[in-house]
């Protein structure tokens, strides 16, 4: 019987009474679990691992311990500690609890790293010297933007060129130390060259800085809790005896300073030996190195493979149950992930049958792929058996929601972006807008002043303070000021130098707009000479990265603009009988606003509304689960990212974040992609996700392959010729430009048929002949042939240089 097992516990505060009124019976709180589920609850003593695959009831049992240990073993709530890896899931988790045993969990710790090491500095930090100073319990806390404009300062103190030193990439590089407990002077001694050694210094300067600003960054939120316990020991003693359960969830994300820390707390004093009351805290914890995710940040999968061997007397406990998804589902998660190599093989296992097929569909390009996805979401909503808020549309990067986000306002399909700010709140976006802005009307005082030192250009507050000032003298507007800034007192002579380089540029570009460029065009130009995206593209720092991206996916919104032309939203009725399209920057800004401004209805709030889908990155995803699922862009650059494709770890950690992907979905899993999407310069054209080559042929039901597109694809497309375009019909006028101009987009991007590589064995899709395997294959380049075995077919011989097939 399990519950005997936790009956005699003493570690509690409250000691081994029964006179507290129990509020769930030991079977309540077993029931719904496993042997090995029990197991792992009711386990008393030693270091326990739960290692198990994806929806194996990790997080269950972490939860349901929780529960076990304070209304059965008697722990006192205040005694545990229960790590997650957002504060979501710990609001969660806490709440779950709670209804297993009532409000007394209240007291308990459950949160993130960064919360819990929070609480204990509040409390402790000033005992802690800090390079023969101490810090004030009232510190502040430096987000990643705080950090930036912290660490620009001190670059420009150690006087290091700008442009060789980013601060994102100083920051990055430090960030890596402290995952890693090295302080500046550890840094300063490994460092190798002299970029290195700058960088170190940067890293001493920084971390004076912040102490003079009483201020600690993120990763130093753990790093000093973890020294804070390695230099006070009676500190150290005294969490020690207050944490005498200490539980984390998603334990294959934590970097070293993170482990560094949980062994601190349950590691037992060895001068005191088995004293009573020195006995080690109990530890669990629960992860799935399949799910690792994080190594960019530092996560360290080693942590978990090598518990075992850090906690030698550790009890490992398996789940291969899966709970949460159909065996289709969960043998196509298995079939893509078996491809990585050195990891232990796992049995999951469901028992909730087959379920539906995976639908695949191939879009034309992004947008058919959105529409896709949104037409789809109908259908099932239609049917009425799920619910709007059972669908999460998953994606690689934040600027692949913008596509979805514009499919979604235009149907009226309620969304929320989890984890992300809304595509047109970005703040690259808004910069680039803001330029735009300026070109069109130098008089928007705001868009100008956004732009005016963004990036830095040297204009700063004094500057404009003494331009503001002439153009109240003067009563102009403030970038006539600007263009005269010559004239403007007490304006320091390097500062009136940088602002005519500023009116020289926003001239230069405005002569642009006088000629009638093409809005792209504009854009791009605005986004290198304005150094705007050279400073990004030169940074360390993933989340430039992510900017970069954001701006390319704003080149190709209004690339789309210019490729697609269309009656302005407010165009007079009469020309848009005559098709006269708004293609000037003036119309594309226009549209751009109106998209901007239905952008700004509110989320609906969290659980409350049905009708609303979800939309998020993967790796936002991690924990979740949803019914339907949308697994979008699997294309070979996009997912895995263009970054990995040339480097096996990289590789290997796309594809966890695929296993990830596929794992959240219960019943439905939809896998998506598009034959040409729009970024940067020409349309570019991805060959299918190699995940998508290690899915079982005979789970996906292909709606919509490569191929398939020429034979039966929109009629639209169809009729793409572009004598056409001039001949609108009266139903077609609204759209022709649209579907004519994509067409033509589509057409241009469309190379010669890629002759595909193929081995024997591989399974294919003919456009005639359907589905086949291939048997042999002689010659090579364009004399490529291929015998391909079609079943009631027959083995037939095919010159791949013409022959429709595609590699499944
Ligand atoms: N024994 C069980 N009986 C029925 N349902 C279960 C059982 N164990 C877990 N579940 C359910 O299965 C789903 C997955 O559980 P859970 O989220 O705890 O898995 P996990 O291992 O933490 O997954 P992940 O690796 O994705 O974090 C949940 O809906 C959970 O309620
Ligand atoms: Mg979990």
């Amino acid at each position: 019987m399990p519950g005997a097992t936790g009956a005699d516990d003493p570690s509690g505060p409250d000691g081994p009474t029964r006179t507290t009124p129990r509020r769930s019976a030991p079977e309540e709180l077993l029931a719904g679990l496993n042997d090995s589920q029990r197991a792992a609850v009711v386990h008393a003593g030693a270091p326990l691992l739960v290692v198990a695959g994806a929806g194996s009831g990790k997080t269950r049992v972490l939860t349901r311990r929780i529960a076990w240990l304070i209304d059965e073993r008697r722990v006192h709530p205040g005694s545990i500690l229960a790590i997650t890896f957002t504060n979501k899931a710990a609001a969660e988790m806490k709440e779950r609890v709670e209804d297993l045993v009532g409000r007394r969990a209240r007291i308990m710790w459950v949160s993130t790293f960064h919360s819990a090491c929070v609480r204990i500095l509040r409390k402790e930090i000033t005992a802690l010297d800090v390079d023969e100073t101490t810090y004030k319990s009232n510190f502040s806390i430096y987000d990643a933007a705080d950090s930036k404009r912290l660490m620009s300062l001190v670059l420009k103190d150690l006087e290091l060129d700008p442009k060789r030193y980013q601060p994102g990439a100083v920051l990055h590089w430090i960030s890596n130390h402290k995952n890693e407990l090295r302080d500046p002077e550890d840094a300063a001694k490994e460092a190798s060259n002299s970029f290195e050694e700058a960088y170190a210094s940067a890293y001493t300067r920084y971390q004076r800085r912040l102490r003079e600003a009483n201020a600690l960054d993120f990763d130093d939120l753990i790093m000093m809790t973890v020294r804070l316990f390695q230099t006070l020991p009676d500190v150290r003693e005294n969490y020690r005896r207050r944490f005498r359960h200490v539980l984390v969830d998603e334990y294959q994300d934590t970097n070293h300073a993170q482990y560094a820390l949980i062994h601190q707390l349950c590691g037992h004093d060895l001068e005191r030996g088995d004293t009573p009351g020195n006995e080690p805290s109990e530890l669990m914890v629960v992860g799935d190195a399949d799910q690792s995710i994080y190594a960019f940040r530092g996560a360290n999968i080693r942590n978990i493979l090598d518990f075992e061997k850090d906690f030698p007397d550790a009890t490992s406990i398996l789940l291969e149950q899966n709970y949460r998804s159909t065996q289709t589902i969960l043998t196509a998660a298995n079939s893509v992930i078996k491809n990585n190599a050195g990891r232990l093989e796992k049995r999951l296992w469901s028992d909730a049958g087959d379920g539906e097929r995976i639908v695949g569909y191939v879009g034309d390009d992004e947008h058919d792929e959105a529409r896709f996805v949104s037409e789809e979401i109908d259908k099932l909503v239609d049917t009425g058996r799920v619910k709007a808020a059972d669908v999460a549309v998953f994606y690689r990067t934040n600027a692949q929601s913008r596509v979805f986000e514009e499919v979604f306002i235009r149907t009226g399909q309620p969304y929320k972006v989890v984890g992300g700010v809304r595509f047109y709140e970005r703040r690259e976006v808004r910069d680039a807008l803001a330029y735009l802005r300026v070109l069109v009307n130098t008089a928007d005082e705001i868009s100008l002043r956004r732009v005016l030192n963004t990036p830095k250009r040297g204009i700063g507050d004094r500057a404009q303070a003494c331009v503001q000032a002439l153009a109240e003298r003067d009563r102009m507007t403030f970038w006539e000021a600007l263009v005269r800034a010559d004239e403007a007192p007490g304006l320091a002579t390097r500062s009136g130098k940088n602002i005519a380089g500023f009116v020289a540029l926003i001239q230069e570009l405005q002569s642009m707009v006088a000629a009638d460029e093409r809005p792209d065009v504009i854009l791009e130009s605005v986004l290198e000479r304005s150094g705007y995206l050279s400073e990004l593209e030169a940074s360390d720092d993933p989340q430039d990265a992510t900017r970069v991206e954001n701006l390319a996916e704003l080149v190709a919104v209004a690339r789309e603009f210019s490729d697609d032309p269309q009656p302005g939203p407010s165009a007079d009725p009469a020309d848009v009988e005559a098709g006269i399209v708004a293609v000037g920057l003036g119309d594309f800004l226009e549209r751009v606003a109106l998209v901007a401004d239905s952008d700004q209805i509110p989320d609906a709030p969290d659980g409350e509304d049905a009708g609303v889908v979800t939309l998020m990155t993967l790796h936002t995803a991690k924990g979740l689960e949803f019914p339907v699922v949308f697994l979008t862009g699997l294309e070979d650059g996009v997912f895995p990212h263009q970054r990995s494709l040339g480097d096996q770890p990289e590789l290997e950690e796309e594809r966890r974040l695929a296993y990830v992907g596929v794992t959240r979905a219960r019943e439905r899993l939809y896998i998506s992609r598009a034959m040409v999407r729009s970024a940067w310069g020409a349309p570019s054209h991805n060959p299918a996700s190699r995940f998508i080559d290690e899915l079982p042929v005979d789970l996906v039901d292909w709606r919509r392959t490569a191929q398939a597109q020429t034979r039966w694809g929109r009629p639209d497309l169809a009729a793409s010729s572009p004598a056409r375009m001039g001949a609108p019909t009266a139903a077609g006028r609204r759209n022709f430009s649209a579907a004519a101009a994509r067409a033509d987009v589509a057409a241009k991007a469309k190379p010669a048929r890629q002759i595909p590589s193929l081995s024997p064995g591989d399974r294919v899709l003919h456009d005639s002949f359907g589905m086949g395997t291939v048997v042999a294959l002689e010659g090579a380049g364009d004399k490529s042939v291929a015998s391909i075995d079609f079943g009631s077919d027959g083995v037939k011989r095919l010159l791949l240089r013409y022959a429709p097939v595609e590699k499944l």
